[in-house]
């Protein structure tokens, strides 16, 4: 069994219980579809609400029915994964979310969920100071270019998201642009701060920085079955 796998086992039985059912979007969220699904019958009959077109496909096309997020439902669980934990001994953790493109969406439902429940591996634990993570950010499209020169100005390396074989900027699923800022952890900038200067440019929507306790619990896992649980203090 790899850590995925663990964690999107583990995620189930923190599932089970839950009517109306948060997924995120990514890998270790697909992980967690595929459990869902190889336990139909204990999950044919909740409700689903997700972060991305991605994992809605997945879900409604196995017959889960998936609501709309103009319903404004609150979920009573919402479950995801991180791109990395930033951890510190004396601070609550901070995730860094938005690889798969999907952050609005994880934000505003990893915000409105009754409970939040984070799965990772432990490689995605950054506590040293010389790493460069990713930070992404999502734009209105038309001000990304006063948007680039804003955080180029406050001294930070940052880049339109392109790849996977489209040409031009990747869009979210709300029709917006991403951003990436390559961040040196060794800047003497402290996240929760950054976000909030970043929320300050017009045009920003939404940083992929989880601060202020975005979750209720966060469990870790390795390959070889070691697993961490960190509870929201
Ligand atoms: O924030 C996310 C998507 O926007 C994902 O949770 C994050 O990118 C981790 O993905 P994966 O499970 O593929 O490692």
């Amino acid at each position: 069994m790899d850590a995925k796998e663990i964690l999107a086992k583990r995620a189930i039985e923190y599932l089970k219980d839950s009517n109306i059912i948060g997924i995120g979007t990514g890998k270790t969220s697909t992980r967690v579809i595929k459990e869902i699904i190889s336990n139909k019958s204990l999950f044919l009959s909740k409700r689903y609400i997700s972060s991305s077109i991605d994992s809605e496909i997945q879900l409604s096309s196995n017959g889960f029915n998936v609501l709309s997020l103009f319903s404004g439902i609150l979920p009573d669980i919402y479950v995801d994964s991180f791109d990395y934990l930033i951890t510190h001994e004396s601070k609550q953790p901070i995730m860094i979310k938005g690889g798969g493109g999907a952050l609005l969406r994880e934000k505003l439902l990893s915000y409105n969920a009754k409970f939040r429940l984070f799965i990772g591996e432990f490689n995605k634990i950054i506590n040293n100071n010389h790493s460069i993570i990713k930070i992404p950010i999502e734009v209105v499209p038309v001000s990304v270019n006063y948007i680039l020169k804003a955080i180029q100005s406050m001294n930070f390396e940052v880049e339109i998201r392109s790849g996977s074989g489209k040409m031009g900027p990747i869009i979210s699923d709300n029709g917006n642009i991403l951003i990436d800022i390559n961040f040196p952890m060794d800047k003497n900038t402290e996240l929760c701060k950054l976000d909030s200067e970043i929320h300050q440019i017009p045009g920003v929507i939404e940083t992929g920085i989880f601060c202020n306790n975005l979750y209720d619990i966060i469990i870790l896992a390795d390959d070889n079955g070691k697993i961490e649980v960190i509870k929201k203090s």
